[in-house]
C-alpha cells in the first residue's frame, strides 16, 4: 500500500452512525423493448443529449432484446452482499433501488422504512468523483427522500467513492495479469502489447470540477491514472499502457475527455503494437456500456486494425469486491479513521461526504449533504 502523502484531516471522516439498512444504489437498465425510450429519457432530462445519441443508444439497448445486463447483475450482487453479512453474522438486510429505471430509490427507501428502518447507508454501483459518478447518486438519494416525503424521517448516506479501495482493484490486477499471461502464451511479446485502461467519458467541464487541484482532467481522471497505475505496478508488468475514453456522448462542440479508444486503437499498429488488453477500470459490472461499447465496438476497431486483444471483467460478483463493499459500509458504522482506512493511491481514501462545491459537474446543483 502507498503512505499517503496528503493532510488528511478529520473532514474526512463522518462519525460513526448504527445504520440498520444498507441501499444499493444503481443505475438502472430497461427489461424489455417498451422501457428502451422511457428509460432513456430518464437518464437524458434535461442534459442536452442530442436526439441523433439516443437513436443510436436506443440500438444498443435494442440489439440486446430491449434488456440491459445491469439489472440482474444488480440482484445477483444483492444476493452477494447478503450471503457475505450473513457469513460475517452481520444482521443489516440489502435494498436494492436505481436512480433511472425500476426498482427505483424511492422503492426501496419505502420499502425499507415499511419494514422498520429509518437509518440507511448507501453504496453505489460507481466508484469515482465527479458529477454523474459520485454526486448526482447523492442528489437522487435526496429526491428519493422528498418524493416519499420520508425527508424528516428516514436518513440515507453513502460509502465514499471507492476507486482505490483493494476491494474494488484486485479484481483488476487478477483479470490483467491472466490476460498477460494468455497473450504471452500466444507468442506477443511484452514490447507489443498495449494496456488500454477504459472508463466512461464525461464533459472537460464535469472533469474539471470533479476537483479541480488535481491536474487537467480533475480528480476524476486524476483517481483512474493513479489506480491504473496501482493495477500495473500489482499486476507485475511494467508493458506501456494509457488511460482512453468511451461513451461519450453531447454535442461535439462540447469537449469531453478524450483520447477516445478507438482512435487509440487505430493508431496502434503504426507504433508496432500488436495484441492489446482493455480493462474496463470505470466500471463495476459488465453493462451495456461495457457490452456495446467495449465488446463490440472496440473488439471490432482492434480486429479491423490486426491486433488480438482480450478484455478483462468488471469486479462484478468477484468476492474480493462483495466483501469489500461490506467494509466500506463497517467502516461508517465503526467511524473508523482515516489512518486506518484501506487505500492503494495517495489520493484515497476519499471523503465520506462530497465537500460543498466538489464533483458538481456542468448541469448540476449543490446538494447539502442528508444528515
Ligand atoms: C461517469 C459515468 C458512468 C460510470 C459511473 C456509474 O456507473 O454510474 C456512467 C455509467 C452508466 N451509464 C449508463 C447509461 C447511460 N449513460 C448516459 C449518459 C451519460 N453517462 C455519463 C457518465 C457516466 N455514465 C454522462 C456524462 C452522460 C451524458 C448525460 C449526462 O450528463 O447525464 C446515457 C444516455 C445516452 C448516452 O448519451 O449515452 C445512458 C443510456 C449506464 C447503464 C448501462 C446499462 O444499461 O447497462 C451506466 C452504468
Ligand atoms: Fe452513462
Amino acid at each position: 500500500m502507498i503512505e499517503t502523502t496528503k493532510e488528511l484531516g478529520p473532514e474526512h471522516v463522518e462519525t460513526p452512525v448504527a445504520y440498520d439498512a444498507i441501499v444499493l444504489a444503481s443505475f438502472g437498465g430497461p427489461e424489455g423493448q417498451d422501457d428502451v425510450i422511457p428509460f432513456l429519457r430518464n437518464v437524458t432530462r434535461g442534459r442536452g443529449i442530442p436526439d441523433e445519441r439516443l437513436e443510436e443508444v436506443a440500438h444498443h439497448y435494442r440489439h440486446y432484446g430491449g434488456v440491459s445486463p445491469i439489472n440482474q447483475q444488480n440482484r445477483e450482487l444483492k444476493a452477494a452482499l447478503e450471503a457475505e453479512l450473513a457469513a460475517r453474522g452481520i444482521e443489516l438486510p440489502v435494498y436494492w433501488g436505481n436512480r433511472n429505471w425500476d426498482p427505483y430509490l424511492a422503492d426501496a427507501v419505502q420499502q425499507a422504512y415499511d419494514d422498520g428502518h429509518r437509518t440507511l447507508i448507501g453504496v453505489a454501483t460507481s466508484a469515482y468523483a465527479s458529477y454523474s459518478s459520485c454526486r448526482q447518486y447523492t442528489e437522487d438519494i435526496v429526491k428519493a427522500l422528498d418524493t416519499t416525503g420520508l425527508a424528516g424521517e428516514v436518513r440515507l448516506d453513502k460509502v465514499r467513492p471507492y476507486f482505490d479501495h483493494p476491494g474494488f482493484v484486485t479484481p483488476f490486477v487478477e483479470g490483467l495479469r491472466a490476460a498477460l499471461a494468455e497473450l504471452a502464451a500466444a507468442g506477443h511479446a511484452p514490447e507489443r502489447t498495449r494496456v488500454l485502461f477504459a472508463t466512461h467519458s464525461i464533459p472537460m467541464t464535469a472533469a474539471v470540477e470533479s476537483g479541480p487541484d488535481f491536474g487537467p482532467g480533475g480528480a476524476y481522471e486524476a483517481q483512474h491514472l493513479a489506480v491504473a497505475e496501482v493495477v500495473m505496478r500489482e499486476a507485475g508488468s511494467d508493458i506501456d499502457w494509457e488511460l482512453v475514453y468511451q461513451s461519450r456522448s453531447g454535442p461535439p462542440s462540447q469537449p469531453w475527455l478524450e483520447p477516445d479508444i478507438n482512435d487509440v486503437i487505430e493508431g496502434l499498429p503504426a507504433q508496432g503494437v500488436e495484441a492489446i488488453v482493455i480493462v474496463p477500470l470505470g466500471f463495476v459490472s459488465d453493462h451495456m456500456e461495457v457490452m456495446w461499447d467495449l465488446d463490440n465496438e472496440a473488439l471490432e476497431s482492434a480486429a479491423e486494425a490486426g491486433l488480438a486483444a482480450k478484455r478483462i471483467p468488471t469486479p462484478g460478483i468477484h468476492p474480493a469486491f462483495v466483501a469489500g463493499l461490506v467494509d466500506l459500509v463497517l467502516e461508517r458504522v465503526n467511524g473508523t479513521p482515516v489512518a486506518e482506512r484501506p487505500a492503494l493511491t495517495n489520493l484515497g481514501p476519499w471523503f465520506d461526504v462530497c465537500r460543498p462545491g466538489c464533483c458538481v459537474g456542468v448541469q448540476a446543483t449543490v446538494v447539502e449533504p442528508v444528515s
